[in-house]
């Protein structure tokens, strides 16, 4: 939880953002103004293309903004000497750093040279952040193993050992989840929350997982592809029909009630189902991913289903029939001649 009385770890104003070669000059949003409290989880969404990675290496100072200012602690980004803003912000990006032979306690050292130098000895202090970042990520077991033979989700973890080595107050990550399972995006969402709330952190994190940054985020930015960034409590996002605009396409519909997007192959023929809980919600997705659409009125529907117990009675016209399984409904739906 944050509290707005504090000062902001990071802020921007005006800032522009993308891409200069002499006279060529791609903007891919502008004017924007964005905070990032202490103790705050944010994360970044939005589609393809728009431009998360480019605002996230803009904001770690990786690539100079089109305009605008970016202050971290106060302080004019632009005027800090490097080894200055190593210690104020950390970043891991998506691309795979060339690792070589190192094993991981040698890769989440890497995060202290800030403090120590490239040549320079680890003293205790050090030591103890690695080890506190090791903990931290839940990756101590992994310290004496090579890097290069972790699994993806493995090295993801150190890498971000390796940020929280570097004793920053502000962490960037650009989809760290992006080649995790799901039981792990979870573990790493959880970690990362909890890490910003319990370290005081700013933490700003792009992802593609809606449904987590939903989830987890304290805040979202929703970058559109017209260079406009919406910023907000997911569940106000999430309800001004906001996700709906940025990412609706031909073939997807946002859902409000579900909090998740539905295919909708623009169906031709419709059926009405009458019931709740697990049973119901699974009965409507299996129909709509089957090309149906969900109706209220039995009159607009070409059958009928009502979920009661367990059971499944399905009316068509004056043909009637119970099933006791979805498997069995699915199989009726598919047998049948449709117009
Ligand atoms: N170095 C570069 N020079 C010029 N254009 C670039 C450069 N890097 C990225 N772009 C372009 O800027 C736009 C935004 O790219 P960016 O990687 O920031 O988008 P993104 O929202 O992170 O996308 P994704 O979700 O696919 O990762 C894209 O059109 C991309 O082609």
């Amino acid at each position: 939880m944050t509290s707005t009385a504090q000062n902001p770890a990071l802020t921007a104003g005006a800032l522009s953002i993308g891409y200069e070669q002499g006279a060529d000059k791609r903007c891919l949003a502008e004017d924007l103004s964005v905070s990032l409290m202490p103790g705050e989880f944010v994360c970044l969404l939005g589609p393809n293309g728009v431009g998360k990675s480019t605002l996230i290496r803009t904001l770690a100072g990786m690539q100079s903004p089109l305009a605008g200012q970016i202050q971290i602690a106060g302080k004019n980004f632009g005027s800090i000497p490097p080894r200055e803003r190593a210690r104020l912000v950390s970043v891991v990006l998506t691309e795979a750093a060339p690792i070589g032979l190192m094993d991981a306690y040698a890769m989440v050292s890497l995060g202290r040279h800030p403090y120590s130098g490239w040549f320079g000895s680890l003293d205790a202090h050090d030591r103890g952040r690695i080890e506190w970042a090791f903990e931290a990520v839940g990756a101590k077991h992994l310290a004496q193993r090579q890097v290069a033979e972790l699994s993806d989700g493995e090295r993801q973890k150190i890498t971000i050992a390796r940020a929280l080595a570097q004793e920053t107050q502000v962490m960037l990550l650009d989809e760290p989840t992006a080649f995790l399972d799901l039981p792990r995006r979870v573990e790493l969402m959880r970690i990362l929350r909890n890490l910003a709330h319990r370290e005081k952190l700013a933490l700003l994190l792009s992802t593609h997982d809606l449904d987590l940054a939903l989830r987890f985020a304290d805040r979202l930015w929703v970058l559109s592809g017209e260079g406009e960034l919406i910023q907000g409590y997911p569940e106000a996002i999430a309800m001004s029909g906001d996700f709906a605009r940025v990412f609706e396409s031909n073939n997807l519909d946002w859902d409000p009630q579900t909090g998740s997007f539905r295919t909708h192959p623009t169906p031709c023929l419709h059926a009405k189902i009458e019931g709740e809980g697990v049973a119901a919600l699974w009965t409507r997705r299996a129909l709509e991913r089957l090309g149906f659409g969900i109706c209220e009125d039995a009159s607009d529907a070409a059958f009928s289903i009502h979920i009661k117990g367990s059971a499944w009675q399905v009316t068509r016209g004056d043909q009637q029939a119970e099933f006791d399984s979805i498997d069995a409904v699915i199989d009726w739906v598919l047998n049948q001649k449709w117009a």
